[in-house]
């Protein structure tokens, strides 16, 4: 295709998004290479230089896990979720907040654009509840596990953000939420992602992470569309697993609470959020009512 080719597939789309508001959420898994982050972090700028108020919220499971191995503590997952005692509650804040959070707005200084780094404990962003046991299915045992310092959320309160957006900064959001009695819990970044966009009447919900898109049982292929009653029946038939488990929950409580599409992309091919967004084929997976 010729480049000006390129460009004018573009436009339509580019059309259709301005002034529309996009949630991007960056998995842990696609921020590893630094070099590759700062791509997706360019062309975060340029939607935002395109008309789209854009608000990223990112992830850092695989740096928490590094931090607590280094102290010798071993990670443990169910359905996705980290069992969070208080010790890992405190690397979770320090890694998520501390470093990753200003790391990103750093990067977008870089590359000529403001943003403001917060965690959903500021401006009440994210209330959240500990959430209830878990059960968990060991052989023929059905057990109940508490996951700790682990927050479902209870209300999102998105002036703050609107604040933000209207003067044009792009909001950077660390996945840590606040109880109604102060406390901080730790959210799965994909959870938050999607009820932030739900709480925005976001327009679209992008997961970045580190496979080509929801694929079937023996991950021989993507599925570049998907309805919502599809991705019902492959979580309850087990072929989401894991992570992908939290991040497929919230889109579809996204797309069913008026979000357009949400979207599972690999964000460690260079410039795939822009191929998502503005071309016909797209890149990923797109999940929609
Ligand atoms: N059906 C599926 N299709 C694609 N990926 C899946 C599927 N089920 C589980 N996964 C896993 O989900 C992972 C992505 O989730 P996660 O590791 O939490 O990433 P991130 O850190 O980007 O949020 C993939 O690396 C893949 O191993
Ligand atoms: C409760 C819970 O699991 N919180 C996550 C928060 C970070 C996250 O979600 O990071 P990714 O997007 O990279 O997976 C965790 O502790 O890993």
């Amino acid at each position: 295709m010729k480049r000006e080719d390129v460009l004018m597939e573009a436009l339509p789309y580019i059309q259709k998004f301005h002034g529309k508001t996009i949630v991007i959420k960056l998995g842990g898994h696609a921020m590893v290479d630094a070099q590759i982050l700062e791509t997706v972090i360019q062309d975060a700028v340029l939607l935002r230089y395109v008309g789209m108020n854009v608000v990223l919220v990112h992830g850092g499971g695989p740096e928490i896990t590094a931090k607590m191995k280094a102290m010798g503590k071993e990670p443990k997952f169910v359905a996705g979720l980290r069992i969070t005692d208080h010790e890992t509650l405190e690397i979770a804040q320090m890694v998520l907040v501390g470093k990753i959070n200003d790391g990103i707005v750093s990067l977008i200084a870089n590359c000529g654009a403001r943003a403001v780094g917060l965690s959903g404990n500021d401006g009440n962003l994210l209330i959240a509840r500990k959430m209830d046991l878990q059960k968990v299915r060991v052989g023929d045992v059905e057990q109940e596990v508490d996951l700790g310092h682990v927050g479902e959320i209870e209300e999102v309160d998105p002036e703050i953000l609107h604040c933000l957006l209207e003067q044009g900064y792009i909001p950077v959001i660390a996945p840590i939420a606040i109880d109604r009695l102060g406390k901080s819990l730790n959210i799965n970044a994909d959870t938050a992602a999607a009820e932030i966009a739900t709480a925005l009447g976001a327009f679209k919900l992008i997961n970045l992470t580190d496979v080509d898109g929801v694929m079937n049982a023996d991950r021989s292929r993507i599925y570049h569309r998907l309805k919502l009653h599809e991705a019902e029946v492959m979580i309850e038939d087990g072929i989401i697993v894991g992570g992908m488990i939290p991040k497929l929950l919230g889109c579809m409580k996204a797309v069913g609470s008026g979000v357009t599409s949400a979207h599972i992309v690999n964000g460690n091919r260079g410039h795939n959020l822009l191929l998502e967004l503005f071309t016909d084929e797209g890149v990923g997976t797109m999940l929609s009512a």
